[in-house]
């Protein structure tokens, strides 16, 4: 499983990956809090950042438009009509706003098919217009066919931009709401009606679907250049994990979460060994290598989605382990270890060991006191690292002191 931070946006757009942190734009624009992110698919995310900003807004642009729409159809169609129909689409959206509302309030998916209702929802307020683009079609006067189009035209490309991060939601919402208009439109018999007039408002028509369409797809592309600016921003070029900058924002918010829950807090530091000298027999190329191959063993050798592995400095790494106590830290390094020993990276010149090993230090907080500083327990992890150096590397210490070695 991979693991991403998740950004402002939501906009990561790989599946397979799971989210592990949530910053404070996403959690403002979403209302969601980070238990309720963390280990979810970042594309559901997506769709659902999309979907409460849709539910927010669309009530009142469906309404406005309704209420214009009306307006002016209102010399031409029986006020009955107009107010049934613009009762429809007050109870639609009010409804998918209520659903957002309950989704919203607790803070999590009110349902496992929120999605789907989420969907259902969006397409009954397309067939409410479509529907009232049929019965209330001003079959007399081409001037009104024309003000319907171009109400229609605009929901139409409203919606592109609410529905850009679900393609398949947008090209059935599209169906179904143009389709019936042009149609009628083209195929309306009544002698009086411009050709002209009918041939325009068509083409007012596919041209605000063609431009919802590749706003849409604009809209998804700006999304990926995001993604691919915040991957360069937060992700180490070499390895593909968390870089330093990263990790320092992980600790930070990890170690406050921990101080608010009660809960342990363990890091991580980890160092290759003679890596200088690896460097120096085999050369660059061969040293990069290496270091892709640990950082992938690393990164495997963790389970739990909220664990996260950085490059902390050159040949050196840091875990993160929430909730994690001294003894289950210890487990997870000596893991780490034994793994990079399994890769049997062949290091002649090592003075320790015929393969690439690691010094690791570790340090835990069983409960984070109120004035103690993060860097306090990466600089005991630093101690820790120090001291396994010093205890003849390929060994993993807990701070204060307590020396295990294996191997
Ligand atoms: N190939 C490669 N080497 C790197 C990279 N970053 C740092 N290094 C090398 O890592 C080595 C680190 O050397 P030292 O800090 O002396 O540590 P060491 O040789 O591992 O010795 P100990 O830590 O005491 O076991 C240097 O040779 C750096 O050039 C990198 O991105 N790629």
């Amino acid at each position: 499983m991979r693991q991403i931070i998740f950004s402002l946006y939501g906009n990561c757009l790989n599946s397979g990956q799971r989210i592990i942190w949530q910053n404070g734009g996403n959690k403002r624009k979403t209302n969601l809090i980070l238990d309720a992110s963390i280990g979810q698919d970042p594309l559901l995310r997506q769709r659902l950042t999309f979907a409460l900003g849709a539910w927010r807004s669309t009530w009142l642009n469906n309404l406005v438009f309704a209420a214009v729409l009306a307006l002016l159809l209102q010399p031409v169609i029986q006020p009955i009509a107009l107010a049934w129909w613009i009762l429809s689409v007050l109870v639609v959206n009010s409804g998918r706003v209520f659903i957002g509302w309950k989704y919203e309030k607790n803070g999590q998916p009110a349902s496992r098919y929120w999605y789907l209702i989420y969907a259902v929802s969006t397409l009954t307020s397309a067939i409410v217009w479509s529907a009232g683009s049929m019965i209330l079609f001003p079959e007399s006067s081409a001037k009104h066919q024309l003000y319907m189009i171009i109400v229609i035209g605009i929901i139409a490309h409203g919606a592109s931009y609410h529905h850009s991060s679900s393609p398949r939601l947008l090209a059935a919402y599209l169906l179904i709401l143009i389709p019936p208009s042009a149609i009628k439109i083209l195929l309306s018999s009544n002698d009086q009606i411009d050709m002209t007039l009918k041939l325009i408002g068509t083409l007012i028509l596919l041209v605000l679907a063609l431009s919802a369409k590749r706003m849409c797809r604009t809209q998804t592309e700006t999304m990926q250049l995001k993604e691919a600016l915040r991957k360069m921003a937060n992700i180490d070029s070499l390895t593909s994990i968390a870089n330093r900058r990263a990790f320092d924002e992980l600790l930070q918010k990890g170690w406050h979460q921990a101080k608010h829950r009660l809960q342990p807090y363990s890091v991580i530091l980890l160092d290759i060994d003679h890596f200088k000298l690896y460097n120096d027999y085999l050369g660059h190329v061969n040293g990069d290598r290496a270091l892709k191959l640990v950082a992938g063993a690393i990164r495997d050798s963790l389970e739990r989605a909220t664990d996260q592995v950085a490059r902390y400095g050159g040949e050196e790494f840091a875990v993160l382990l929430p909730n994690t106590d001294a003894k289950g830290a210890k487990i997870i390094a000596e893991k780490i270890r034994n793994k990079i020993v399994g890769l049997n990276l062949e290091h002649k010149k090592s003075p320790t060991s015929n393969f690439i090993t690691l010094s690791i230090g570790i340090a835990t907080r069983e409960q984070i006191c109120s004035n103690m500083h993060c860097r306090q327990l990466v600089e005991e992890a630093d101690s820790a690292l120090y001291y396994a150096k010093s205890s003849g590397r390929n060994c993993s210490i807990s701070y204060p002191q307590q020396f295990s070695r294996s191997a």
